[in-house]
């Protein structure tokens, strides 16, 4: 993400009244809409480290909103615990607490929902201080594990990636390397086989390998998972996988999967054009969780029209490679103009006609 994206409209710096911990809420943008994000409860050196973590993390959910073309803004809450410190069950309950608060006296222009380090149990804890909150367990009436919209925006992403490759959105017969076979790639992993692709499946956790067996895939080791001859390679584990001496070994044709942050650094996304390996932004490929979870609990969608706009994926995903393409540029670059389009031109309208333009982007309106 380029320096002048991490920009941001508030940042609320708190020591929580019950907890002590300190709580960070960055809102990079309102836009397009109400900011929504997730808290992130990690354990930080200082609590500065933290600060730089949720400036990037916010800008990305502003990112990630836009290419979705969703009337959102990005956001996000970091908790930063200091290294040493073990929360006990009651001490987690005040540290949830306070970051309701925080949220709260935001006054709606920022929801929160999971990330590492908190699950849907929390974000109903949070529930009883604020209703600026999404993804509460579905017994709670939230929507619950994000998971499988995670993975059916990534298969919509596939799909267009296919088309981009051979005309035809069909993965049958596409071979496919899916690296970590976790909540989202497990799911991948079985789609894509029923769909008919050829699979490379590989995990660190050796357990994983049953279900290579079970879906007739081929196992491998990560490293040569990532590098297999393939013609899509789905980073499914954690980030940072594409690095300058990865992306020389790489003998596949595309990338697009849920892993977050794949790049090692922005200028990995220019050794991949130059290898004319087609990359989809993680940002874009693994937004439908967050699109499936606003869509139902903060815009108030049903379960149809917010898995329809989880697989508006595909299109997004289409026309970003056939941009970049035409201009012969790499998608991350076409994707972080799009992001920028967006956003200026509903910077521009302001009032009344910019919440008619959110309004035709999909979701809420923004608030000013
Ligand atoms: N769950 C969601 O809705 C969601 C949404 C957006 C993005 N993501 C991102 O997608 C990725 C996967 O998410 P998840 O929820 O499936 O996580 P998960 O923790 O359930 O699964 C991760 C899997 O990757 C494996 N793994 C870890 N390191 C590995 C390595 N070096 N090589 C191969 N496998 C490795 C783990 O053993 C595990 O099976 C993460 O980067 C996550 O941030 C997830």
């Amino acid at each position: 993400m380029s320096a002048s994206l991490l920009e941001h409209e508030q940042i609320a710096i708190r020591t929580g009244r019950r907890s002590g911990v300190p709580i960070i809420i960055a809102v990079h943008s309102t836009v397009l809409g109400p900011a929504a994000g997730g808290c992130r409860m990690w354990r930080y050196r200082r609590w500065q480290d933290g600060l730089e973590d949720v400036l990037r993390l916010s800008a990305g959910m502003t990112a990630k909103f836009a290419a979705a073309g969703l009337a959102r803004g990005g956001g996000k809450t970091v908790v930063a615990l200091p290294e040493e410190m073990e929360l006990g069950p009651g001490q987690r309950r005040e540290v949830l607490l306070d970051v309701a608060d925080a949220i709260e006296a935001l006054g709606g222009i920022y929801a929160t929902g999971p990330d590492v380090g908190t699950g849907p149990d929390d974000m109903a804890l949070m529930g009883e201080r604020t209703n600026h909150v999404f993804c509460k367990p579905t017994a709670l009436g939230g929507s619950g594990d994000s998971s499988p919209h995670t993975a059916d925006g990534t298969l919509a992403a596939l799909q267009a990636v296919a088309t981009g490759l051979d005309g035809t959105r069909s993965l049958r017969g596409l071979r496919l390397a899916v690296v970590g076979l976790g909540n989202v790639g497990a799911r991948i992993a079985a789609a894509l086989a029923q769909e008919g692709a050829e699979l490379v499946l590989s995990d660190i956790d050796p357990g994983k390998q049953a279900l290579a067996e079970q879906l007739g895939a081929r196992w491998e080791a990560p490293e040569a998972a990532l590098t297999a001859e393939v013609d899509i390679v789905v980073p499914a584990a954690l980030g940072g996988v594409l690095t300058d001496v990865t992306v020389p070994a790489l003998r596949c044709r595309a990338i697009a999967g849920p892993a977050n942050n794949q790049l090692a650094t922005p200028e990995v996304a220019d050794l991949l054009q130059a290898r004319g390996i087609e990359w989809v932004p993680d940002y874009v490929a693994s937004a439908g969780g967050v699109i499936h979870a606003v869509s139902v609990e903060l815009d108030g969608l049903g379960e149809d029209d917010a898995h329809k706009r989880v697989l508006g994926i595909e299109g997004t995903v289409r026309d970003l490679l056939a941009d970049a393409k035409r201009r012969g540029v790499s998608a991350a670059v076409a994707a972080e103009e799009l992001v920028r389009a967006r956003l200026g031109a509903a910077a521009r309208l302001g009032g009344a006609a910019r919440f008619d333009a959110a309004a035709q982007l999909g979701g809420a309106a923004p608030s000013a």
